[in-house]
């Protein structure tokens, strides 16, 4: 393109300028600016750069007609954009899954009046601190919006409401269903005895071991609320989106039970809750740290 036809074509471009172009560099804009605050500060920030310093280079060897050189690129590009996909499937399945769970679908828990507290919150309260001062191992997993579905075909169907009694029957050593996690949905026990995924975050405290780790497993892979007791040590956690906090007394069991069974309508925008959906892969392997020397009721980040 020559100087005066480079000229010519801004002059059009300026003369007929109209609203809807405005919108539609507004709407460029905002998507460039959050697509930048998505991948900024995540193992995507640099395959970005990489990836502009590309469309340049291919772009300046269009203008300066190396035709190999472009021909490569764009070959390299063409594959670039399927590896991308295959090397950001986490992040991508994470961004879907957070979409499908979203406020537009509405929470699965009903809201209560202020001051009101569900039921079953006290029953898992209960269950927790009875099992937590015999030092019964536990394992209680509470279904938010991701389904479970195939975990709980790993165990025993129970399909019967949360009760202190049943939860601590069902984790009564040497029984035939004490061993795996109970599943909760709302009100229901679906199913016991079930199998669930173990982290593999080889950093953890080596006091964890499998079932807090599989806690933790089933925590990273889905948006399941997680409470432990610990057979060693009789001590309640609880696990969600992949952190565990340890050593948690009844009080703040109660209160993080009653978040999740009461649910608060969720703060900040929704875009920025879904940059951080797809950031919390990346800051998770970030900010791995181990629990060895932890104080006692200190809540715990394992991760
Ligand atoms: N993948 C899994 N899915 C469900 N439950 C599991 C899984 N792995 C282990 N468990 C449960 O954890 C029990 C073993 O716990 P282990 O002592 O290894 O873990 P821990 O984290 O040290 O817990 P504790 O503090 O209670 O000893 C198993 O008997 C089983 O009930």
């Amino acid at each position: 393109m020559d100087g005066a036809r480079f000229l010519s074509s801004i002059k059009d471009t300026v003369l007929n300028f109209k609203f809807n172009n405005v919108i539609d560099i507004l709407i460029i804009a905002v998507i460039i600016y959050n697509t930048y605050k998505l991948v900024k500060q995540t193992r995507a920030e640099q395959l970005a750069k990489g990836l502009v310093v590309l469309l340049i280079v291919t772009k300046l060897s269009g203008w300066f007609k190396l035709y190999t050189l472009r021909w490569l690129l764009d070959w390299v590009l063409g594959a670039g954009l399927i590896a991308l996909v295959v090397i950001f499937q986490p992040e991508i399945r994470r961004a879907f899954e957070f979409i499908g769970r979203s406020q537009f679908i509405g929470s699965r828990f009903r809201t209560l009046e202020d001051g009101q507290v569900n039921p079953v919150v006290e029953e898992i309260v209960q269950a927790c601190a009875s099992l937590s001062r015999q030092k019964i191992g536990a394992l209680i997993v509470i279904q938010r919006k991701t389904g479970l579905g195939e975990v709980i075909e790993t165990g025993t169907e129970i399909e019967g409401y949360v009760s202190m009694g049943l939860l601590i029957n069902i984790f009564i050593p040497n029984t035939p269903l004490h061993d795996g996690a109970v599943i909760i949905d709302k009100e229901i026990i679906k199913a016991a005895a079930c199998f669930l995924p173990i982290t593999d975050n080889n950093r953890l405290s080596k006091d964890l071991g499998t079932r807090h780790r599989a806690a933790l497993g089933i925590s990273e892979k889905s948006d399941a609320f997680v409470v432990v007791v610990s057979e060693e040590t009789g001590g309640i956690s609880t696990c969600e989106s992949g952190e565990i906090s340890r050593y948690l007394d009844e009080d703040t069991l109660r209160k993080k039970l009653t978040d999740i069974y009461n649910p608060k309508p969720e703060e900040g925008g929704i875009l920025n809750k879904f940059i951080n959906e797809f950031k919390s892969e990346d800051s998770k392997e970030k900010n791995v740290t181990t629990e060895e020397g932890d104080d006692k009721d200190e809540e715990v980040k394992s991760k």
